[in-house]
């Protein structure tokens, strides 16, 4: 018997309005689907579509027809606070530019989305700081840390709520090769070990083959 899947996307088509008038379709009736913990590479040349597809998968852009379903729950359908809450509460999000909060400190950071999704939980982020190499770090401004340290800390952040889907956009695409190959194999590990599944768009090969399974986009449909 199959697994439940754990994330389904069904016929996705998204098309672009053009500044000067006119459109560009982007995706033109994508179809896949995710079993819980499962690793997955997107690729594709660039302007593809990778970022739109993942944002879709991420419930932060809705798509003009087609479905996302995330654990039975039709994700695409729902208006904006409750896509906003499901992705609070079940999407870990990961992007090449760290997004970090410069506001807060590293610990902050840390817990702040489990915070936001009402499932703070000190042990573990204690945890994940130990893990990625954080600890003494937490009270660090997020500006002092390198770019390895912060994309650390967004893969702490994306998984301090033990999320089921982890969603990565290019997460090594600002770091240099050591960088990419740490945080890259945290990612992986600390998805294992919490059972997320992972979608990570990618232009690196290198990921792309660390990954459980890849597809790719390719005149807006997946290959
Ligand atoms: N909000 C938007 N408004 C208008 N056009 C958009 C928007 N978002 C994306 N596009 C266009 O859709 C196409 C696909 O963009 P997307 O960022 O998804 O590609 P990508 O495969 O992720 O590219 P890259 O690998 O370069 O990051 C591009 O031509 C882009 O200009």
């Amino acid at each position: 018997m199959f697994p439940a899947m754990l994330l389904t996307a069904k016929d996705l088509h998204k098309t672009f309005a053009l500044p000067g008038g006119g459109s560009q379709p982007v995706l033109n009736g994508v179809s896949l689907s995710l079993a819980p913990g499962e690793t997955l590479a997107l690729t594709g040349e660039s302007g593809s579509g990778k970022s739109t597809l993942l944002h879709l998968l991420a419930g932060l852009e809705r798509p003009d027809s087609g479905t996302v379903t995330l654990d039975g729950a039709p994700l695409s359908a729902l208006p904006d606070a409750a896509r906003a809450e499901a992705r609070r509460t079940r999407i870990g999000l990961v992007f090449q530019q760290f997004n970090l909060i410069p506001s807060l400190d590293v610990a902050a950071n840390l817990a702040f989305q489990a915070r936001l999704a009402g499932r703070h939980d000190a042990r573990w982020c204690a945890t994940l700081a130990e893990r990625l190499g954080l600890a003494p770090q937490l009270s660090a401004w997020p500006e002092t840390l390198s770019g390895g340290q912060q994309q650390r800390l967004a893969i702490g952040r994306a998984l301090a709520a033990r999320p089921p889907l982890l969603l990565a956009d290019e997460p090594t695409g600002n770091l240099d090769e050591d960088n990419a190959a740490t945080v890259l194999a945290l990612m992986l590990e600390l998805a294992a070990e919490t059972g997320a599944a992972l979608v990570t768009v990618t232009h690196s090969a290198t990921v792309a083959a660390a990954m459980s399974r890849r597809l790719h986009l390719s005149h807006g449909r997946l290959a």
